[in-house]
């Protein structure tokens, strides 16, 4: 087989020479593999130019979410199978997708591992792969990409500053294809899939390839039901969050309000479209 094998150098903070190292020892001796680094700079445009020059079976991405994304966009209309080395700071998709946390488990998935097809939302024209949202979590997200701390303690103490200053409520116009209405919430939620990288299980009924999403309206912090998202399958009380299933939706706000797409911030937008993209991608997620 031949493997276009995309590496993200600095996600999670994570050198990934010994990931590339087991990826080479677990080759066939007729497949080929090609190595692209990501540079943070027009890499899109690069990993096209690397698709036409030769006829991949399958892409490899060792990174996080926005590796992935990348890879996803840079494909576009004609997807390659991709095989997920999880090397991000949450990996949200790979978590979803239940892939194991062990290299030398997950490379033989990546490489040679059976498929899935699995849906994407359209947001604004960009590709959105599990959850992305509107307020208190984009906010979060934000203080702790321009902070110097990181790592588990530097995203908790951010966390406690930014609860302290955010400026929810907010009122969200809702639109879906069956009806429009107008709800107040701190944080509103486009999910394709069941939880955050961070494990939160914040949409159980949640499917990522059903054909649809859930637009997710959290109401007010509750601390009971943010302890139940650490359990999967934990029904969440309707005065915490609601849920609208919908295959499109338009989402207004009155003024600005913090955004992001799979655990990257993107900025403060007043207007969300969305739609589903049924069966957009084809991840490998179980040995043969
Ligand atoms: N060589 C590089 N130098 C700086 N930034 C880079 C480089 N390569 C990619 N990037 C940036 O890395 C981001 C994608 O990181 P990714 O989401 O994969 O990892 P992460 O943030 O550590 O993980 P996660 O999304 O799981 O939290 C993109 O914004 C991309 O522009």
């Amino acid at each position: 087989m031949q493997f276009l094998f995309i590496i993200n150098p600095i996600s999670g903070n994570e050198d990934k020479s010994h990931l590339l190292r087991m990826v080479k020892a677990e080759l066939k001796t007729d497949d080929k593999l090609t190595i692209f680094k990501t540079t943070g700079e027009n890499d899109t445009e690069k990993i096209q130019q690397q698709l036409k020059k030769e006829n991949f079976d399958r892409v490899l991405v060792a990174g996080g979410d926005g590796t992935i994304k990348l890879a996803a966009e840079a494909m576009g209309e004609n997807a390659l199978p991709i095989g997920i080395l999880p090397a991000g700071s949450a990996n949200g998709l790979a978590s979803d997708l239940d892939l194991p946390e062990q290299p030398k488990k997950f490379i033989p998935i990546a490489l040679y591992g059976k498929t899935r097809k699995i849906d994407a939302i359209n947001i604004n024209d960009e590709l959105g792969l599990h959850i992305s949202d509107f307020g208190l979590n984009a906010e979060l997200i934000k203080e702790y990409e321009s902070s110097s701390l990181r790592g588990k303690l530097g995203y908790a103490i951010n966390s406690i500053t930014t609860l302290f200053q955010s400026k929810g409520p907010y009122e969200f116009e809702i639109s879906t294809e069956k009806e429009s209405f107008t709800k107040k919430g701190i944080m509103l939620a486009l999910a394709n899939s069941k939880k955050f990288g961070t494990g939160a299980v914040v949409n159980p009924k949640g499917k990522i390839d059903d054909g649809i999403f859930e637009v997710l309206l959290f109401k007010k912090l509750d601390l009971f039901e943010i302890l139940k998202t650490l359990n999967e399958g934990k029904e969440l009380s309707s005065d915490f969050v609601e849920s609208f299933p919908v295959k499109e939706v338009k989402i207004k706000t009155q003024q600005k309000v913090d955004f992001q797409i799979d655990g990257e911030y993107c900025k403060a937008i007043s207007e969300v479209n969305a739609k589903i993209l049924p069966n957009k991608l084809e991840i490998a997620v179980r040995l043969g």
